[in-house]
């Protein structure tokens, strides 16, 4: 076996960042090269791909989710299937490329969220390390939220670090926001002296998904670009008992949340309530997505307003694409509202990047968590290796 030396020494490393999120639809694989590191840091992407799960892992996969269908034998057995998708990822964001696996110095993955429990400072990512670094031959890390956790933080949200590093201006209050399964947002303030803001504001794309798969009877698994909520009509009333009865939303920051409590039963009682009030399936997307983005604009305006300024706001992840989402929140929080196209990168990579970079900090042991978005206590390198046999 060859060996490799630790901390990282390259000053240009190329690498592959995996992030498989809560809305469980697949891996996401950004092959990147990365300079420098901490403030310094530079990232191109060279590539990009997203491998779907089948439906059958899909549905595996949200019942190993749910305490009320888990099983450990299908944990044990999931940790070592999503590990092999998460290998095939990697091959598959290297196939059109002129790199090969032996180009890449590492391989940095997120993990499938399988249960988080930030008040008991228990969190589970599964996607073993091990298989990812085997089958790829290459040295693998990951399992960045357990660190965060052991010094007292939520361990999530992560991302936030690699917003910091790339993207703070010293001319514009930015708001970075992630609409994934669930949405999370970063801000960025112009001052320097100022430390960074993150948290989970709530659902993202979640309730959203489930109630098209409930009113389509599972023909259709979103809301292909807010095309069917842009045809209902929001209902008003109905959408501000939503909003009183969801306690995490004024909870105070730092928060983090997932599909312990945004989850499928409470989509299905969503959707019996709208059929009760006699909405249409159009009506009933419309007002659920309106959950998502009154649940970002309330935070914004009780939350933030009041305390930091800020000028422009820039959306990633999969809700980027839902065109009612990005229309409403732009009339609601009445200052400009873009995809992170605009700062010159993807959307749709974002995340994946973002563990890429994380990775770079481990594996050059600098610290790489956020204390003012997790509530840890300190600073810490979070992660962990696994090294191929190199056979
Ligand atoms: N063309 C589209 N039109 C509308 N919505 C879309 C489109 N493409 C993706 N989405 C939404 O984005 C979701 C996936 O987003 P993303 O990949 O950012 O989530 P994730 O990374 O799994 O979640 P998280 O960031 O919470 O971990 C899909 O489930 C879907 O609801
Ligand atoms: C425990 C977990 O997987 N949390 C995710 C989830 O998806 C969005 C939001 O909730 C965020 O807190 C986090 O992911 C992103 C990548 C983060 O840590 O920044």
């Amino acid at each position: 076996m060859s060996m490799i030396s630790l901390p990282l020494q390259k000053e240009k490393v190329l690498a592959v960042g995996l992030m498989s999120g809560t809305s469980g639809d697949g891996v996401d694989a950004a092959l990147v090269e990365i300079e420098h590191s901490g403030y310094e840091t530079k990232v191109a992407l060279l590539a990009f791909e997203t491998l779907e799960y089948d439906q059958s892992l899909k549905q595996r996969l949200f019942a190993a989710c749910d305490v009320k269908t888990s099983r450990v034998d299908e944990i044990c057995r999931l940790n070592v299937e999503l590990a092999e998708k998460m290998s095939e990822a990697v091959i598959l964001v290297m196939k059109d490329t002129t790199y090969q696996l032996s180009d890449l110095d590492f391989v940095s993955s997120h993990g499938q969220t399988i249960h988080h429990l930030p008040k008991e400072f228990a969190t589970m990512q599964i996607g073993e390390l091990a298989v990812i670094a085997e089958r790829t031959q290459t040295l693998t890390v990951g399992d960045f939220r357990p660190t965060d956790l052991a010094v007292g933080g939520q361990g999530a949200p992560l991302v936030p670090f690699v917003d910091d590093l790339l993207f703070r201006s010293t001319m514009k209050g930015r708001c970075l926001i992630n609409i994934g399964g669930m949405a999370n947002l970063t801000v960025l303030p112009k001052s320097l002296d100022r430390s960074v803001i993150a948290f989970d504001t709530g659902p993202g794309n979640v309730l959203i998904d489930e109630v098209i798969r409930i009113g389509s009877n599972g023909a259709k698994h979103f809301d292909e670009a807010g095309n069917l909520a842009s045809k209902g009509k929001v209902n008003h009333e109905w959408l501000k008992e939503i909003l009183a009865s969801d306690h995490f939303l004024s909870k105070p920051f730092p928060k983090s949340t997932g599909r312990e409590y945004y989850h499928r039963d409470m989509a299905r009682e969503l959707w019996d309530e709208g059929e009760k009030r006699g909405l249409s399936f159009a009506d009933i997307v419309a007002t659920v997505t309106s959950y998502t983005v009154e649940t970002i604009v309330k935070t914004v305006e009780e939350q933030l307003d009041s305390h930091v300024e800020l000028d422009e706001f820039y959306v990633g992840g999969g809700g980027v694409h839902n065109l009612f989402i990005m229309k409403q929140l732009s009339n609601r929080l009445g200052r400009p509202v873009k995809g992170m196209e605009a700062l010159a990168f993807s959307s749709d990579a974002k995340e994946a990047i973002a563990f890429a970079v994380l990775g770079n900090e481990f594996l050059k042991q600098q610290t790489n968590n956020t204390p003012s978005a997790t509530g840890a206590k300190k600073k810490v390198s979070m992660g962990k290796i696994a090294f191929p046999s190199k056979n």
